[in-house]
């Protein structure tokens, strides 16, 4: 055979092997959580607008959850502002507060959009006090068991989706940033896995993608010589409260999730390009998957 031809076949193949995903996902909503630290390379952002537009063009219904620790870190820098975290959540003042709010809905979101919108007339940004689409209940964190007050942090207690399906039914791929009102009006900062959580949750979602900065979950950190490639949540809950900082809400996330009703959460990394399409697409086990 030419080698042209092989080519030609080997292209062919890559696409018929998704035929199965392409079936079994079809119609249904897969909310994928961006998260700050799989934002900072202009290449790799591009390459996530182009698998939100595929999966979009492919049948499914694409949700997109955005974080932006690392952009509001830097923003709060710049105003002398020092940024402390507590079992892996911003310790938010007043002043906090508007910082991240500035810079979760008027600065990443509006990228996000703004490169999913290339490639045609799709994403709709909605921060979380949009339509009441999230209400959140001031939290604490939890440390050696003991609860520490972090200030204008919540978590979602419930979840009016109403605007997102609305935006689905339109053709829309509906961009979520994780600010919440209260139902005491205050105005607060959610950890974006758990915001992303809570809408697939809510949505009934066939799956949740968390994106992060590394393979997955490591199984001896900070050893990284082994990522966990497959856990059940009861498994996952008896991990929990061994695990440290930027991964526990995202595993809670996962979590979460699954005893939610949705069928898969998967830990991905977000430095691989692409690997949205990978995960949705392929055989490829790549990550860590969260199963009920
Ligand atoms: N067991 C673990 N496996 C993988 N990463 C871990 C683990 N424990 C802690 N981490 C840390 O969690 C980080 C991811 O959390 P975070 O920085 O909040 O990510 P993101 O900005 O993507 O939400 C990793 O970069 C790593 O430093
Ligand atoms: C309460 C809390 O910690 N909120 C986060 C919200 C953004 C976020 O979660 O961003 P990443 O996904 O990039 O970490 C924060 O202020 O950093």
């Amino acid at each position: 055979m030419s080698r042209s031809r092989e080519a030609a076949l080997t292209k062919a193949r890559t696409l018929t092997d998704a035929l199965p995903w392409l079936k079994s996902f079809a119609g249904k909503t897969v909310v994928i959580k961006f998260g700050g630290n799989a934002m900072v390379d202009e290449a790799l952002k591009q390459a996530f607008a182009e698998d939100v537009v595929f999966l979009r063009l492919a049948g499914i219904r694409p949700v997109v959850v955005h974080g932006g620790g690392p952009q509001v870190t830097s923003a709060l820098d710049k105003l002398g502002i020092e940024s402390v975290f507590t079992g892996g959540l911003r310790v938010t003042t007043a002043e906090t507060m508007d910082v991240v709010r500035m810079v979760l809905v008027g600065q990443v979101q509006r990228e996000i959009v703004g490169l999913v919108n290339a490639h045609g007339a799709y994403a709709v940004g909605l921060s979380g006090e949009d339509a009441r689409l999230f209400t959140a209940e001031r939290t604490p964190a939890w440390v050696d068991g003991e609860a520490v007050d972090i200030g204008l942090v919540g978590d979602v207690v419930e979840v009016d989706g109403g605007v997102v399906e609305g935006l689905l039914r339109d053709g829309r791929i509906p961009v979520v940033s994780s600010v919440a009102r209260g139902a005491d009006g205050e105005i607060y900062n959610v950890n974006a896995d758990t915001a992303a959580a809570a809408l697939a949750v809510a949505l009934g979602a066939e799956k949740l993608v968390v994106l992060t900065d590394v393979e997955g979950l490591y199984a001896d950190w900070p050893n990284t010589d082994e990522v966990v490639s497959s856990l059940r949540a009861d498994v996952l809950e008896g991990l929990l409260p061994g695990l440290s900082s930027g991964m526990v809400p995202k595993m809670a996330a996962c979590l979460r999730a699954v005893r939610g009703g949705v069928a898969k959460a998967h830990v991905l990394d977000g430095r691989v390009p692409h690997s949205v399409l990978l995960e949705i697409f392929t055989d490829e086990g790549i990550g860590t998957e969260v199963l009920p």
